[in-house]
């Protein structure tokens, strides 16, 4: 598999590339990055680690020859010699100085739809293939690689599962049980208009009942847990772990060709849920093309509310765009 990381010397897509690498030696990834030195540099030093990892030390080199395993960089203009089987999106302005708080992720809007467009044409020649977009506001960004690449719909996913770890945790603490025992899956943006499932949510796979009292504290633990995070080390630097292992996870069940447990990542959708015309976080199972198919859960009735709310507030955004 060729893993293309778009934005390859990011925080988050160089963490993508060093996770994957670590994780399966044989996939190949190429950083394409506009800033080319920075790209080499990761490449080179995560083809080092490699070294360590699992004993291999593929030649890094500019070029597309097709080396197994081999972690390379380019800068955009290569991207045509390439032959991806999926690309993340993961290329991002600087963030806005003032962008600290929870409205930082719609604050880089106007000048990441930029980038979008840009990638965008620089991607059209080739074929189409899974788009994982990690850049922030991600639904925005989907929908506008939707919008102007004609690919199928189900090539595109964004990228919101760091809310699940999120929400294990708080659930976990809330339950009086360890995380890694519970599943509570998150709908909806992934931003303020989260969508805890909590009638999907199981301990130990089993269904569980979470007190109504605690939902307030469970959603606003998800919504602010990256802020605090970014506050304390700084506001260019994000979640940078969980969001590189769950990538990673998410490349990697697109690699294995399915998941039997669906995930919730953002999808275009046309009438699923009764919403259209917008890319939101539903239940789905991926394969090598992208959304193999978006599951029909059953939601309660606040549920559905705040789903619709997370649309208006999504669609808002994306008529003005
Ligand atoms: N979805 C999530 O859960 C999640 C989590 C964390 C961060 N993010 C988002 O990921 C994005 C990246 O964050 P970061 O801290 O890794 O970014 P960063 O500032 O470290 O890096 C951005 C990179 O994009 C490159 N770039 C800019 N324009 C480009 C273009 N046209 N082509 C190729 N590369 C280009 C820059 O040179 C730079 O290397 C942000 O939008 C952030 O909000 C999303
Ligand atoms: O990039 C951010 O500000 C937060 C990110 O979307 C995250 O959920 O970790």
């Amino acid at each position: 598999m060729h893993v293309v990381i778009i934005g390859g010397a990011s925080r988050i897509g160089s963490t993508v590339g060093y996770t994957l690498s670590g994780m399966d030696p044989d996939v190949e990834v190429t950083l394409v990055d506009i800033d080319e030195d920075a790209a080499w540099a990761h490449a080179t030093d995560i083809s080092h680690a490699k070294y360590h990892f699992s004993g291999t030390l593929e030649r890094v080199s500019n070029s597309a020859t097709d080396v197994g395993g081999a972690v390379r960089s380019t800068t955009p203009a290569g991207l045509e010699g390439l032959d991806p089987d999926l690309l993340v999106f993961n290329a991002a302005a600087p963030r806005p100085e003032e962008a600290t708080d929870r409205g930082a992720r719609e604050a880089e809007l106007d000048r990441n739809l930029e980038i979008v467009d840009t990638v965008a044409d620089q991607l059209r020649d080739l074929e189409p293939v899974p788009v994982l977009v990690v850049t922030n506001p991600v639904d925005r960004l989907t929908y506008r690689f939707w919008s102007v690449l004609d690919w199928p719909r189900a090539r595109f996913i964004g990228y919101s599962l760091s809310e699940m770890a999120r929400a294990a945790d708080v659930v976990g603490r809330k339950l009086g049980e360890a995380g890694q025992n519970v599943h509570c899956p998150i709908m909806g943006e992934h931003g303020e208009h989260i969508v805890p499932v909590f009638s999907h949510a199981r301990v130990d796979g089993e269904p569980v009942e979470i007190p109504e009292s605690e939902y307030a504290d469970i959603r606003e633990y998800i919504r602010d847990i990256p802020f605090e995070i970014a506050e304390s080390r700084g506001v260019q630097e994000t979640s940078r772990w969980v969001t590189s292992a769950g990538v990673t996870r998410v490349i990697r069940t697109i690699a294995a060709g399915e998941n039997e447990t669906p995930i919730c990542l953002s999808t275009p959708l046309a009438g699923e849920y009764g919403l259209r015309d917008v890319c939101l976080s539903v239940p789905v199972t991926l394969d090598e093309n992208g959304v193999a198919e978006i599951h029909d859960w059953e939601l309660s009735r606040s549920e559905r509310r705040e789903l619709a709310t997370a649309y208006e507030a999504v669609r808002a955004d994306v008529d003005g765009m």
